[in-house]
């Protein structure tokens, strides 16, 4: 287990201090895949790197299996480093030698034998899918096969911990998709846990088991994924799972519309169109659907509709009422 306990992190820049992590306590499982999330300047990459201690922290513990690695230095620290591999949005590949030498250059490092070293690249370079490319330099390769290398090279010394900055932000969307399939068959696999940082819930949600949000250097929110995103906490969290929905519709809709549109969030296993049925009938209200969808994450779905009501007020509201008391609906709240 990873324990970031009260970690800060504040940064004297000129005249200036800048507190980029506050007081941050995560407890990550072995075996996870945890994902931390949050716009620009958040404080994320700060506080992964105090994982491996690239950033130490200004106060707070880091606590790897029980031991407190805060202070190590020198070779302590080097052993230690040796368990946690890292892979970066621009991938840091050394440009001058080959995709061999590329990941083989941290085993030299930590002193293994030629033979040793030719054995695992060759069986990493099968993991990654990339046997054929060992004797290529990094120019001729592309971002997602650059990114297997670094995740290759990640994995060199076969370390328990792998933290992930940004892994896909400079790639496109297949890219992207395969590169987290990867991840995620390293992490089953090998039993490696992961810690990834993105400004992504799209990435959040194809991945991880659970997730904390990040914001102004403060963790506001953690959760396993599914009910992060089926009933966020925080607003800035709500923002962002929002954002993930993508629920916007043309502002024309809502003109000649009649009634007020709404938006209902439920548990996807709940059958929600007989209850919104019954609630029409019961009340005596017209229905108008504007807006569906089903998010799955994992094999758990959330239902997203926006709807809009027609009829008398107090009807209206018996009947939303109705519908969040026979359905699991996590949130009602006006579309806009
Ligand atoms: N070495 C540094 N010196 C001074 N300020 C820093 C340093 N590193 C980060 N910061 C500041 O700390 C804050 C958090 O930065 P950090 O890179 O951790 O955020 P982030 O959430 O990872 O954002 P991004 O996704 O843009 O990298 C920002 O205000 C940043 O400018």
């Amino acid at each position: 287990m990873i324990s970031l306990e009260n970690i800060s992190v504040t940064f004297k820049a000129a005249n200036q201090v800048v507190g980029a992590v506050k007081e941050a306590s995560l407890a990550i499982d072995t075996g996870e895949i945890f994902g931390i999330v949050g716009s620009s300047g958040a404080g994320k990459s700060t506080l992964l790197r105090t994982i491996n201690l690239l950033e130490k922290p200004t106060s707070g513990a880091v606590v790897i299996d029980g031991t407190d690695i805060t202070d190590f230095t020198g070779e302590e620290l080097r052993k230690t480093r040796l368990k946690i591999g890292m892979i970066f949005q621009h991938f840091n590949l050394i440009r001058g030698k080959t995709v061999f030498d590329n990941i083989a250059f941290a085993m030299k490092a930590a002193e293994k034998s030629k033979e040793e070293i030719k054995d695992r690249v060759e069986k990493l370079l099968k993991i990654v899918g990339l046997s054929d490319k060992r004797d290529v330099y990094p120019s001729k390769l592309s971002g997602g096969q650059k990114q297997r290398v670094g995740i290759a090279r990640a994995l060199a010394n076969e370390p328990q911990i792998l933290l992930c900055d940004e892994p896909t932000s400079a790639l496109d969307l297949e890219t992207t998709k395969s590169i987290l399939q990867l991840l995620k068959e390293i992490n089953r696999n090998l039993g490696i846990t992961i810690v990834l940082i993105t400004h992504e819930m799209d990435v959040v949600k194809s991945i991880c088991d659970r997730v904390a949000v990040m914001r102004k250097g403060e963790v506001v929110e953690v959760g396993n994924v599914y009910d992060v995103f089926a009933t966020p906490k925080h607003e800035f969290t709500k923002k962002l799972v929002e954002h993930t929905f993508n629920l916007e519709l043309p502002q024309e809709i809502f003109k000649n519309l009649k009634g007020k549109p709404m938006k209902i969030v439920y548990r996807g296993d709940s059958a929600l169109e007989p209850i919104l049925s019954q609630a029409t009938k019961k009340f005596d209200l017209d229905l108008n659907i504007l807006h569906g969808k089903i998010e799955y994450i994992g094999n758990q779905s959330i239902g997203v509709l926006v709807v809009a009501f027609n009829g008398e007020a107090g009807d209206v509201k018996q009947g939303l009422d109705y519908i969040r008391e026979n359905t699991d609906v996590t949130e009602v709240s006006y579309a806009s």
